[in-house]
């Protein structure tokens, strides 16, 4: 109907105007890449997936499969940095794959150029679809950042970075209600990087096969939805918020990390958003091996930061 000034109206959102072809091919990454075919650019990102993570245990001090459940799949890996200290940044890397495919075993894209900076990496495995579900996906990443704080009480912040679903997750966080884990985890930031807020047309596409989400789960699982309903400002004012999307994602990829970005700012949330040049969906995570790539960069910057000198000390045992 005709927009009625003043009055308090949704617009409608554009993918429902999208047919199912190109809904489809909205949420289908790997055809909208460009400087290859789409099977060789995800063979490329799990080849350097794979090799970055041999890498980084052939050169890294790590913990390998430390459990942060009972469950097979709630396990993660922490990278360190050579010089030792119980005083750490840390960044809890998310891997994508549409809640169905990856592993942390191939996901160390980030850890040889954070460490190298004295900054330790833990990648979180969690159970895919369709042995897992949304629901369950979210609950594990909430338990896996709890498991890292309590290993880790000293810790000098906790940095959340996802990538694709993986970044659902990671903003899944924001919302996240503590104080049943008893402990609140000491994040400081959050790199959300060509993520997905709004799960809603995911319903409509063929990846919802092993993922079985009904209407209720999308909405129930939505951080932008989430987020435009909450009332509540973040707990911690000084949390910042890095929302990124490549050049070569797809309008509607694009428009989702603009639209939260926005949400997150009306929120009252310390957030910004970065188009960055020139690469795709893959290209964007698979950089991060590079320790001058814009984003390891971006990253580096805000995990090292001044630590806050005006604040209270760390309560820490
Ligand atoms: N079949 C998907 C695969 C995909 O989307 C993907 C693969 C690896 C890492 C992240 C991905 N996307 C979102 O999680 C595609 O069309 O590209």
């Amino acid at each position: 109907g005709m927009d009625v000034p003043g009055r308090c109206h949704r617009v409608e959102a554009p993918w429902k105007k999208l047919s199912k072809e190109e809904l489809e091919k909205q949420y289908s990454p790997s055809r909208w890449v460009t400087r290859r075919g789409a099977e060789e650019a995800l063979r490329t990102y799990s080849q350097i997936g794979d090799e970055a993570t041999k890498r980084a245990q052939a050169t890294r001090r790590c913990l390998l499969d430390v459990p942060y459940g009972d469950g097979e799949g709630e396990k993660l890996d922490i990278y360190f940095p050579e010089q030792a200290s119980e005083a750490l940044p840390f960044c809890v890397f998310i891997h994508g794959g549409y809640w169905q495919s990856g592993s942390k075993d191939t996901s160390a894209f980030m850890v040889n150029p954070l460490t190298a900076q004295g900054v330790a990496v833990a990648i979180v495995g969690y159970d895919l679809a369709p042995k897992g579900t949304l629901d369950q996906m979210v609950d594990q990443v909430t338990r896996s950042v709890v498991c890292i704080q309590k290993q880790y009480p000293c810790n000098e912040g906790i940095y959340l970075c996802g990538h694709s679903a993986g970044s659902h997750l990671a903003a899944m966080m924001l919302l996240a209600n503590w104080t049943e884990h008893r402990v609140t985890p000491n994040i400081k930031g959050f790199f959300l990087v060509s993520g997905i807020y709004d799960l809603e047309p995911i319903v409509f596409t063929s990846q919802n096969i092993p993922l079985r989400m009904t209407l209720e789960d999308a909405q129930r699982n939505s951080p932008q939805r989430l987020l435009e309903a909450a009332l509540t400002r973040p707990v911690d004012p000084a949390c910042r918020v890095l929302v990124v999307v490549g050049q070569h994602d797809s309008p509607e990829f694009s428009q989702q990390s603009r639209e939260f970005h926005q949400t997150l700012c009306r929120g009252g949330w310390d957030a910004s958003f970065e188009e960055l040049h020139d690469v795709d969906h893959f290209e964007i995570i698979w950089k991060l091996t590079q320790k001058d790539y814009v984003l390891t960069k971006m990253i580096l910057r805000t995990v090292l930061r001044e630590p806050d000198s005006a604040g209270p000390p760390p309560a820490c045992t």
